[in-house]
């Protein structure tokens, strides 16, 4: 049997157990990471949902802002959800002043676009790729506003107001979603991400 895939999760800030969890049930090896020793050590790594403006700020105190960059920038197989795609984005709209990012990711996020009334909701969401519907759960989420040329688009909100944003993206190794697959037990989202890491 193939040696099982090191998967980080940055455990800065954020919602870490859950994705540790989802790893594991998929057959990866998965490790939490604070350092850039432990980045490392890694075939890919996650980030995950939090407060980005403070998860940043962790990054850039721990010095793991620049390690973070360079791994990305050389190939490095990383998947961000809610404000692990924030961190992931090259752009941000209605971002705190000055805030910065990993950065990698050719898209333009929009932080909390989904506004006071739906802050929080979940929808049934066809992910390209994924046979039946994932059940998405959406906490005070970003949307991608734009994305490049090289940007795949893996699925739009499908009903209200804001049906049509783009809410999941794959561009090369990384991949991010304004959702949260690491909430409940649908493992299939992690497991597109296990996949891309093996073939990575
Ligand atoms: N659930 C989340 O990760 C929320 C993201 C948060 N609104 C941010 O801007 O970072």
């Amino acid at each position: 049997m193939a040696v099982p895939p090191v998967i980080g999760v940055l455990a800065l800030q954020g919602d870490v157990r859950e994705h540790l969890a989802a790893l594991r049930s998929l057959g990866a090896d998965p490790i939490s990471v604070r350092r850039p020793g432990e980045l490392a050590a890694c075939d890919g790594l996650v980030i995950p949902g939090g407060e980005s403006t403070t998860m940043v700020k962790l990054a850039r105190i721990f010095d793991m802002l620049e390690p973070l960059r360079d791994a990305v920038r050389g190939g490095l197989p990383a998947f961000g959800t809610c404000a692990g795609m924030i961190m992931l984005a090259d752009r941000i709209e209605d971002g705190a002043v000055g805030q910065e990012t990993i950065g990698g990711l050719h898209i333009t996020v929009r932080r909390n676009a989904f506004g006071r009334q739906v802050d929080s909701f979940e929808e049934d969401l066809h992910v390209d790729g994924l046979t039946d519907p994932v059940r998405a759960v959406f906490i005070r989420a970003p949307w991608v506003e734009a994305v490049d040329d090289d940007v795949e688009v893996l699925a739009r909100v499908g009903d209200g107001p804001a049906a049509g944003r783009i809410v999941a993206v794959r561009q090369g190794p990384l991949m991010a979603t304004s959702f949260h697959p690491e909430v409940g037990s649908d493992d299939r989202v992690h497991g597109m991400f296990v996949d891309l890491v093996r073939s990575a």
